[in-house]
C-alpha cells in the first residue's frame, strides 16, 4: 500500500472530511433558508441561487468519488446524442442496484453542468434527512409516499411547477422503486408471473405509474428520456465507506437518448413500453456480464476541477477555526481536556454504523 493510500484509509482523514461536509452542509442549509424572502420578490432568482448553493453540497460528494477515490466513470453512448447532454431537460431512467449509483449519476450531472439543478423522484422520508433532504426542499425535488392514490396528484403538481424552471435539469427516476436484492427480486418476479409479464434477470419489475405521470407532466418541458444502465467492472460492489477509504472503482454507464414523442401517451401503452424497455436493459446487463462492456462507442466526458475547488474552499474555511481550537486546547496545558478529547475521537470508530 502506497503512502497516499495509507493516508486515505486513516480514520482521522474521514473525520475531517465528515466534519467539513456536515458543517458546510448546515451553513448552506441556513443560507438556503435565508433565500425564502427572495422567493417572494423573484422566484427565478431564488431558484438560481439555490441551484448554486445545492452545488456546494452535492459536489463535495462528487469530489470524494472523482478526486479522493479516483473512481473512473466511463460513458457508453451514441456520438449523435452526446452534444445534447446538459443542453436540454431530460428524464433519466436508471437501474438501482448499488449503494453509490446516485453518486455516479451526480458525477455525470457534474460533468455535463447540471449538478446543481438535478432532481429525483424520492421517497418522502428522505426530505427529513439533514443537509441533503433539507437542500432538496429548496431545489423543488419531487417526493412520493409510494401510495398511488396520493402520489398521482402530488407528483403531477410538483412536476408541473418545473415547467418554467430557469436552468436545464435532469429528473432521475428509479422505476424499480427500491434497491435490488435477491429477495426483492424473487418477490418481484412472482408479481411478474402473476401478471403474465416476462421475467427479468438483473432488474426488479418496473413500477409504471410514476413513469407515466412523469412523462405526461413533463411533456413540452423535457425533450427526452435518457435510458441509463449502470454496472461496475470485475463485479465490484462499491460502498460510500469504500469511497471514503479511497478505494477506486470502475463505473460503466450506458445511455440511450429516446425523444419524448416516441413514448405513448395512453397509460396502458406507456406501461407496456416501460416493461419492454426493462427487457432491453436486462439484455444490456447480460451483454455486460458476458463481455465486460456495454454495446456502442465510449464518449466519456472528462472530470472538471470545480468539485475539487469547492471542496478545498470549504476545507480551508472550516479547518482554520478547528486548527485554532486545537492549538488553544494543547496550549491550555490541561491534561484532562486533552485526554478527554483524544478519548472521544478514538471511540468514534467503534460507534454503531448508522448508514
Ligand atoms: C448522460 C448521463 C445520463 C444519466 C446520468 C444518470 C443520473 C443522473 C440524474 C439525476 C441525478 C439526481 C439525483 C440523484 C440523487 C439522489 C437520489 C437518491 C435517492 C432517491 C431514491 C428513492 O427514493 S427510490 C424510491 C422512490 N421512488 C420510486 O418509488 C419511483 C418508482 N415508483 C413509482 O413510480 C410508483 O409507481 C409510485 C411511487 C408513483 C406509486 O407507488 P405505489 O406503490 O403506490 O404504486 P405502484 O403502482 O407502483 O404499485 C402497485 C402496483 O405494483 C404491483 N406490485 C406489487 N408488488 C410489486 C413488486 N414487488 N414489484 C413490482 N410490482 C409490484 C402491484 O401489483 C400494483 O400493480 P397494479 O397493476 O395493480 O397497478
Ligand atoms: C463529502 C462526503 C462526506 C460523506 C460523509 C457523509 C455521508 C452522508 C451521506 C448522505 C447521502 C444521502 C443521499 C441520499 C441517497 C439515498 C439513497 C436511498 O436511500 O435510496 C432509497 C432507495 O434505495 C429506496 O429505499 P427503500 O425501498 O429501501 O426504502
Amino acid at each position: 500500500m502506497g503512502l497516499l493510500q495509507l493516508l486515505k484509509s486513516q480514520f482521522l482523514c474521514h473525520l475531517i472530511i465528515c466534519y467539513v461536509f456536515l458543517v458546510s452542509g448546515l451553513i448552506i442549509n441556513l443560507l438556503q433558508l435565508c433565500t425564502l424572502p427572495v422567493w417572494l420578490v423573484s422566484k427565478q432568482l431564488a431558484r438560481r441561487i439555490n441551484i448554486r448553493l445545492a452545488y456546494c453540497i452535492s459536489s463535495q460528494m462528487v469530489a470524494i468519488l472523482e478526486w479522493w477515490s479516483g473512481t473512473e466513470c466511463t460513458l457508453y453512448t451514441d456520438p449523435k446524442s452526446y452534444p445534447l447532454y446538459g443542453k436540454e431537460n431530460a428524464i433519466v431512467v436508471l437501474n438501482h442496484a448499488f449503494e453509490i449509483d446516485f453518486l455516479c449519476g451526480w458525477t455525470f450531472c457534474e460533468r455535463f453542468g447540471v449538478l446543481g439543478s438535478s432532481k429525483v423522484l424520492a421517497k418522502k422520508q428522505l426530505a427529513y434527512v439533514p443537509i441533503i433532504g433539507w437542500m432538496w426542499y429548496f431545489l423543488e425535488i419531487v417526493f412520493c409516499k409510494r401510495k398511488w392514490e396520493e402520489d398521482r396528484r402530488t407528483v403531477n403538481e410538483s412536476l408541473e411547477k418545473l415547467r418554467d424552471y430557469p436552468e436545464n435539469f435532469w429528473f432521475l427516476l428509479y422505476c424499480e422503486g427500491t434497491r435490488f436484492t435477491p429477495k426483492k427480486h424473487q418477490v418481484s418476479m412472482q408479481v411478474a408471473e402473476s401478471k403474465g409479464l416476462s421475467k427479468l434477470k438483473y432488474h426488479l419489475l418496473p413500477r409504471t405509474k410514476g413513469f407515466w405521470v412523469t412523462v405526461q407532466s413533463l411533456r413540452g418541458t423535457a425533450a427526452a428520456v435518457y435510458d441509463s444502465t449502470l454496472n461496475f467492472r470485475n463485479n465490484e460492489m462499491p460502498t460510500l465507506l469504500g469511497l471514503l477509504n479511497g478505494k477506486k472503482y470502475h463505473a460503466d454507464l450506458y445511455v440511450r437518448r429516446i425523444p419524448l414523442e416516441l413514448i405513448p401517451e395512453d397509460e396502458k401503452e406507456c406501461a407496456e413500453w416501460l416493461h419492454k424497455l426493462y427487457q432491453e436493459k436486462d439484455s444490456f446487463q447480460e451483454h455486460y456480464a458476458k463481455t465486460g462492456r456495454f454495446p456502442g462507442p465510449i464518449m466519456s466526458p472528462p472530470r472538471r476541477p470545480w468539485s475539487l475547488i469547492n471542496w478545498l474552499f470549504w476545507s480551508c474555511l472550516l479547518l482554520y477555526p478547528l486548527g485554532l481550537l486545537l492549538t488553544q486546547l494543547i496550549s491550555s496545558g490541561s491534561v484532562f481536556t486533552i485526554v478527554a478529547s483524544v478519548a472521544v475521537c478514538s471511540a468514534a470508530p467503534f460507534c454503531p454504523n448508522v448508514t
